[in-house]
């Protein structure tokens, strides 16, 4: 369970304050697959970085009471002068998981050949990516978080591994995408949210979301 409470969070433009969250209070429970529907610059990446602990509210409290993962193509963690071999066997021992199976997962799935023992720092974008999104699913979270959607790569046997083990493990979770599209939404979540002028609009289904954001619009 994640549970937001009266949390607010805006910030200094040099000219306004500008409002990300009002006091908003809501909970995102075990299974729930919510995608939240935000228009460009409203604060999806906030939201969800406070999702994950990378930043704090300005008032009130987030409480977790399941294994959150870090954002989807989030990077911060990894460090680009050592290899993929690295830092991965020093995340997975972070999170308390086995190394040897961590790094062998990744291998497996990034499949970037000899590149896996070079510095992170030589990689392409599109490797980059790859090896994001493959350590986010080495590991089991109770409830996963997608800042604007899935990353689609170039590598189509890589695009075809992952997708089958990202409807796995969803399947298995919860996982909260925010973006500014809502066909992106459509393929992995179950119910929805509008986040607008520092509030959270739930709702049953997609559908009803985007009557209110397409009218908000
Ligand atoms: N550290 C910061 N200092 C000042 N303003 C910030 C900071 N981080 C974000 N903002 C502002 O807060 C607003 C929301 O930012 P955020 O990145 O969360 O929005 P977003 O919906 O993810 O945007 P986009 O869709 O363009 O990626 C933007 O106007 C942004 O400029």
């Amino acid at each position: 369970m994640l549970t937001f409470e009266n949390v607010s969070k805006s910030y200094w433009t040099g000219t306004q304050h500008k409002v990300i969250l009002a006091n908003a209070s809501f909970t995102v429970s075990p299974g729930m697959r919510l995608g939240v529907l935000a228009r460009n610059g409203t604060g999806k990446t906030t939201v969800i970085n406070m999702m994950a602990g990378l930043e704090k509210p300005d008032n009130g409290k987030i409480h977790r009471s399941c294994s959150v993962s870090f954002p989807l193509g989030f990077m911060g963690g990894l460090v680009t002068k050592h290899t993929a071999t690295e830092n991965i066997r020093y995340i997975a021992t972070l999170y308390s998981l086995e190394p040897d199976y961590v790094e062998a997962f990744c291998r497996w799935m990034c499949d970037i050949g000899e590149y896996f023992d070079m510095p992170i720092g030589t990689y392409s974008a599109g490797m980059r990516s790859r090896l994001a999104l493959s350590l986010m699913l080495a590991m089991n979270f109770d409830l996963y978080l997608v800042d604007e959607g899935m990353p689609s790569t170039t590598d189509t046997a890589f695009n075809k591994r992952a997708g089958l083990v990202m409807q796995e493990r969803f399947a298995q979770s919860g996982l909260v995408i925010v973006s500014h599209q809502a066909e992106i939404l459509q393929q992995f979540c179950s119910s929805a949210a509008v986040l607008r002028d520092g509030k959270m609009y739930f709702f049953d289904t997609l559908e009803q979301a985007k009557e209110l954001y397409d009218y908000a619009s």
